[in-house]
């Protein structure tokens, strides 16, 4: 194979890395039934379209609430950031430096086909590069139909588990889609840890 090293960079070897890690029992059920009360009872913003919107028109719809770090959602950023840091260290090895953004509480509902088009996680004007990025499945698989979250990296789509509590860690920029909710609603924990740019 031909290989021209960058001069000094001779030794580094190759590191492949998963498209995405799962997992799960981060949060308890009683500890995502408080988080669903506590901010569905808040206002939340209607989001219709991506970053793309010259492309694709209704790219996404879904209701979006921030969790800002307060003393009352303190405990959910230090426990999201330490499973964040563990596999980021396990599986990837990426640069980063924390997080940049307040956690994103997501939710789709059947009613208007909520879903979110193939997209990666661009970074906003202003913030550090996202690197990783976590969603925790905060609904019941049996509360909604439809709404799976889907990956490509090799132009198969794979589905993301559905199951109450479960959650996906992956790079930022691994296309990702959650499919229309038909039935029910959907309602996911989404958290971004951002570093310097990928040199
Ligand atoms: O709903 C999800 O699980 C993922 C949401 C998402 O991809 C995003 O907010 O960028
Ligand atoms: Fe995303």
């Amino acid at each position: 194979m031909f290989w021209y090293p960058v001069p000094g960079r001779a030794d580094v070897a190759h590191i492949d890395f998963p498209p995405y890690v799962t997992g799960r029992n981060v949060f308890t059920d009683a500890e995502m039934d408080a988080l669903i009360a506590r901010m569905t009872g808040q206002p939340g913003q209607e989001v219709r379209t991506g970053p793309d919107l010259q492309i694709r028109p209704e790219q996404n719809r879904s209701t979006a609430r921030h969790i800002l770090p307060d003393p009352e959602s303190g405990w959910i950023y230090h426990r999201i950031m330490t499973t964040l840091s563990v596999l980021n260290a396990q599986s990837y090895q990426f640069d980063v430096k924390g997080m940049d953004e307040p956690l994103y509480f997501v939710t789709y509902e059947g009613k208007r086909q909520g879903h979110y088009s193939w997209h990666y996680d661009g970074t906003a004007a202003g913030q550090a590069p996202r690197k990783l990025s976590i969603t925790f499945q905060l609904s019941r698989a049996e509360d909604y139909e439809g709404g799976e979250l889907e990956f490509n990296r090799t132009g198969e789509p794979t589905t993301a588990p559905k199951e109450r509590g479960t959650f996906v860690l992956f790079p930022s920029f691994i296309l990702h889609r959650v499919r229309p909710v038909t039935r029910g609603i959907r309602h996911a924990l989404v958290a971004w840890v951002n570093g310097p740019p990928f040199k």
